[in-house]
């Protein structure tokens, strides 16, 4: 691929991501059944094996396309189906709590969609309750929901920030990721230590007191 092959596949990249905030779907992605995408999936990585020059009669890699396909399928990419998405349902704010509420350090493991390989990170989340609230395990399974599936930061950090409005009823939410990607570190430019933060500030969130107290509560340990 020429640099100029490069630049039009990043101005395409950013066209999209300035028009939506959906992964990109065909219209006809879930006119397949798990199952059916797992067969297929299986026969094409089976076909990547065997090109690679892998014997896949040795017993330890001859269960690998199947594997990789269920692993796919019904693990970490499955945020990209809608049954999948997790049931959310709003309590009344009957505590009458307006404060602040932190949920940290929820484990956030995704998978970067230019390679294929994995991006591990924590995503913090808040927000000020208005009339409603909702369970704190729901704000760790919107997270994972958005993650599993092939993703760019920060997209992810976006659908995030959008589901949690949603499901709360209020603009005043916060979501800040901090993630290392295997693409940068294994490969590539090859560095381990680097990490990519990324945040969206919603509403009173976008007011420096509210964020700043955000910001405290993610860095005390
Ligand atoms: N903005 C953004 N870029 C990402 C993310 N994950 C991976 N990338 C980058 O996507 C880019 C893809 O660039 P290409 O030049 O097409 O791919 P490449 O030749 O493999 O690039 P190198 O990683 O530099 O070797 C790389 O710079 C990655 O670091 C992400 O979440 N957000
Ligand atoms: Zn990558």
């Amino acid at each position: 691929m020429d640099k100029q092959d490069t630049e039009n596949d990043f101005e395409a990249m950013d066209d999209h991501m300035m028009s939506s905030l959906e992964t990109p779907l065909r219209p006809d992605a879930f006119d397949l059944t798990d199952q059916e995408k797992i067969t297929i999936i299986a026969g094409h990585f089976k076909e990547i094996m065997h090109t690679l020059g892998l014997d896949l009669t040795d017993d330890s890699l001859k269960g690998t396309p199947h594997r990789v396909a269920k692993m796919y399928v019904k693990e970490i990419f499955q945020g990209l189906h809608p049954d999948n998405k997790p049931v959310i349902r709003r309590f009344e704010n009957k505590y009458m709590y307006n404060r602040m509420l932190v949920e940290r350090d929820i484990t956030l493991y995704s998978s970067c969609e230019h390679h294929f390989v994995p991006i591990i990170g924590k995503a913090h989340v808040a927000y000020i309750p208005g009339e409603h609230v909702i369970g704190l395990s729901k704000l760790n399974r919107i997270v994972q929901y958005y993650a599993r599936r092939p993703q760019v930061q920060e997209r992810m950090t976006m659908q995030i920030a959008n589901e949690l409005k949603q499901a709360l009823q209020t603009e005043d939410v916060a979501v800040l990721i901090e993630a290392d990607h295997l693409c940068v570190m294994s490969r590539g430019v090859n560095d381990v230590t680097s990490s990519t933060i990324t945040a969206e500030y919603g509403g009173l969130f976008q007011e420096e007191h509210y964020r700043s107290e955000f910001l405290s509560h993610i860095r005390k340990k």
